[in-house]
C-alpha cells in the first residue's frame, strides 16, 4: 500500500491545475451529467449478424479419410481453407436505462459473441449495434496482467476505466474489501485462484458506474457470499440507471438479478421477456 500511495501522490501532483497536465495522457473525468432517466434506450441491436472466419479448417466434405487428409495437405500449399461460423443470425432488441438483462442459452448459442459485439469488440457482418454511452465488458478473461500484483492491477484497471488518481485513491480500499482477497493484493495475480481473480475483476469493474456493463459469467466463480454481494452491486448500478447485461449458466443468479431475459438459440432470439416466463420455458425445453 505504501508503494501505491507513493505512486498515487506522484500522479496527483500532475492533476488539473498543474499546467504540465496538458501533455499527460491520464484520462480526464467526464463532466458531471445527471443520470439518464430509467426507460431511455441505451443499446439498440438491429438485425445483427456476426460471422467468424476460421482459417485452415476443413469443411465437413473434406474430413474423414486419408485421401481427404492428403488433399487438404496439398491444398494448403495454395490459399488456406476458410470456414465461416455464423454465430449471431439476425438478432434485434432494444435495452433501456435501468435494465438488467440476462442472456441465457445452451453452449455455443452465441451469448458471449453477442456481448462482445455490444462491447464493440466484434464487427457486425450485417446490421448494427448502437449504444448510448461507453459499454464495458467484464469477462472472466478480462485483461488484467497476471504478472502484476493485485494492487497494481487495481490502479491500472481503474485508470483504464477513466478514473482520476483521486478517484482511484478514494475507491482503493473498497475494491480490496469487496474482492475479499486480503493480503493477496500484494501478490502477483498469477498466484490467485480463478475465483480470487474473478472477484478482483468484478470489484474493479464495479467500482465505477458504467453506462452499459456487460458481465460474462463473472459471478459464476465466486462463493455464495460473493454472489450475494455482487448481486447487490448490480442492483445498485441499475438504480443509478445504468444498463447491465449478464451471461450466466446459473439461472438462479439470472432470476434474482435481472428484470428481463433474452434466450438465444443457435444464434437467434428464441424468447425475450420477463425472467419467470422465459426461464420457465427454457427449463421445459
Ligand atoms: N473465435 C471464434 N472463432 C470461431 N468460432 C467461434 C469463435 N468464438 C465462438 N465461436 C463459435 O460461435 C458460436 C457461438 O459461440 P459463443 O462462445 O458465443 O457461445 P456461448 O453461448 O457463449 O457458449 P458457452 O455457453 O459455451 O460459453 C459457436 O459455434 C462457437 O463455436
Amino acid at each position: 500500500m505504501a508503494e501505491l500511495t507513493k505512486e498515487l501522490s506522484h500522479v496527483k501532483a500532475e492533476e488539473p491545475g498543474d499546467p504540465k497536465q496538458e501533455v499527460k495522457t491520464s484520462p480526464k473525468p467526464k463532466p458531471a451529467q445527471p443520470p439518464a432517466p430509467a426507460g431511455t434506450p441505451t443499446v439498440v441491436v438491429d438485425d445483427l449478424h456476426i460471422v467468424y472466419r476460421v482459417y485452415g479448417a476443413a469443411s465437413d466434405a473434406e474430413k474423414g479419410n486419408a485421401a481427404n487428409a492428403l488433399l487438404r495437405m496439398l491444398r494448403r500449399q495454395g490459399r488456406p481453407q476458410m470456414r465461416e461460423v455464423h454465430a449471431i443470425k439476425g438478432v434485434s432488441f432494444v435495452a433501456h436505462h435501468g435494465d438488467a438483462i440476462g442472456i441465457i442459452g445452451r453452449n455455443g448459442s452465441g451469448k458471449s459473441t453477442l456481448l462482445r459485439a455490444i462491447a464493440g469488440l466484434l464487427p457486425p457482418h450485417q446490421g448494427a449495434v448502437y449504444t448510448d454511452g461507453q459499454p464495458s465488458l467484464l469477462g472472466v478473461n478480462a485483461a488484467l496482467m497476471r504478472e502484476l500484483t493485485g494492487e497494481r492491477n487495481i490502479v491500472l484497471g481503474c485508470y483504464a476505466m477513466g478514473m482520476t488518481p483521486a478517484q482511484v485513491k478514494a475507491k482503493y480500499d473498497d475494491i480490496v474489501d469487496f474482492s475479499g482477497i486480503g493480503e493477496f493484493v500484494q501478490f502477483p495475480m498469477s498466484t490467485y485462484s480463478s475465483g480470487m481473480g474473478a472477484r478482483l475483476r468484478f470489484a474493479i469493474a464495479s467500482a465505477k458506474t458504467h453506462d452499459v456493463l456487460l458481465i460474462d459469467e463473472a459471478l459464476a466463480t465466486g462463493d455464495r457470499e460473493f454472489k450475494r454481494k455482487s448481486q447487490e452491486r448490480i442492483k445498485a448500478m441499475r438504480a443509478q440507471a445504468g444498463t447491465v447485461f449478464l451471461v450466466a449458466h446459473n439461472l438462479d443468479v439470472i432470476e434474482e438479478t435481472c428484470n428481463r431475459v433474452i434466450w438465444l438459440h443457435k444464434g437467434k432470439i428464441k424468447m425475450d421477456g420477463d425472467p419467470q416466463t422465459v426461464l420457465a420455458a427454457y427449463n421445459r425445453a
